[in-house]
């Protein structure tokens, strides 16, 4: 499959390398100059759970330098930097590949829905994991898994292909039954996992090894819950926090700082917005408070500007 990586950070570095070493034709997409000039000079680097480095010689474009057509987009910028890349694309997407996003985040259908039709785009989640360590290098631990949905099923008829090629490149992609439900089940998860390892500047498994860490975790999924449930999305804060349990070990995600600690760290902009946020507005609106959500994304927004404010 003729696949294009737009936002080709620490994810879709490694879904990158996934697929190309599966036989596909592979390139990467970013605005971030150093990491394309990196990765065509030097190839990608990637440090593996065990210390090693691999290269890999991959292609990387700016959005603006893609001439080809594809069958397959994947989004991977964060949230914030969706709408851009996809007007930067639009000659891109005038040739009907099918598109698909696994960024964290509720809200993302919206965005892509202004610049492609419903009927081409595919959403889901993942818990694969990755860091980037500078331009052209990455670092990559433990496993994952993918659950992903066409957002109109009757009218796409490929998401079997998508599956298949996502499969023999070993992503482990399943289809979802209800892809509302798979969204605020991942953004559950990351309002828990990402928010609190940001503010406590822990990994996954130091989290997971508070003693109070389901004290938290309640909080968090409790006030989900009951917005969910207004808003008429199917939601079950016990699944997340077996999801999230299921993370604290080394094999999955226990050695992992997740992507909002890599961004305050990297003093970039965070999603919470698109977390603990969303749903603290979401709340608001249909009259169904959530208070802790609320000051957990007012506290990450200061760390933002105490951080920033030190540059
Ligand atoms: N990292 C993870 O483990 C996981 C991430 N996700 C989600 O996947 C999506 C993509 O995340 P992720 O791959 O972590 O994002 P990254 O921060 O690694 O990369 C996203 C983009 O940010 C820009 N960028 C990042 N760092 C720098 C830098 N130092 N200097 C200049 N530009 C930089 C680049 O785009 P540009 O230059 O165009 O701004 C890059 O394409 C997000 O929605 C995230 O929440 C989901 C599961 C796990
Ligand atoms: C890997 C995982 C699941 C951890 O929260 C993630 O989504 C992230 O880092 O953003």
């Amino acid at each position: 499959m003729k696949i294009a990586i737009a936002g080709a950070g620490a994810m879709g570095s490694r879904f990158g390398v996934k697929l190309q070493a599966a036989g596909n034709d592979v390139t990467l997409i970013d605005n971030w100059t150093d990491h394309v000039a990196a990765i065509n000079a030097n190839g990608l680097i990637v440090t593996r759970d065990d210390g090693k480095d691999q290269v890999y010689p991959m292609t990387a474009l700016a959005p603006n330098d893609v001439t080809t057509t594809f069958d397959l987009v994947i989004l991977f910028t964060k949230t914030m930097q969706m709408d851009q890349m996809l007007t930067d694309l639009h000659d891109v997407l005038a040739n009907h590949p099918a598109v698909l996003t696994l960024a964290n985040g509720i809200g993302n259908v919206e965005t892509i829905e202004k610049h492609v039709p419903r009927s081409q785009i595919v959403v889901g989640t993942t818990v694969w994991s990755s860091g980037l360590v500078g331009p052209g290098h990455i670092k990559v631990t433990g496993t994952g898994s993918i659950s992903l949905q066409a957002v109109a099923p009757a009218s796409f008829s490929n998401l079997g292909d998508i599956i298949s090629t996502l499969n023999a490149a070993g992503l482990k992609a399943s289809p979802a039954d209800d892809v509302m439900a798979a969204i605020w089940k991942k953004a559950g998860l990351n309002s828990v996992l990402n928010t609190y390892c940001t503010l406590l500047d822990c990994n996954i498994g130091e989290f997971g090894a508070l003693p109070n860490w389901r004290e938290l975790n309640d909080a968090v999924l409790d006030e989900f819950q009951a917005v969910a449930a207004a808003a008429k999305i199917t939601f079950s804060a016990s699944a997340v926090t077996t999801l999230i349990a299921a993370q604290f070990s080394p094999e999955t995600n226990g050695g992992h700082y997740p992507s909002m600690h890599q961004d305050m760290a990297n003093h970039r902009p965070t999603e919470i917005d698109f977390l603990n946020g969303y749903v603290a507005r979401l709340g608001k609106q249909l009259g169904v408070p959530a208070p802790h959500n609320a000051i957990l994304a007012q506290l990450i927004h200061s760390q933002e500007a105490l951080v920033t404010a030190k540059d």
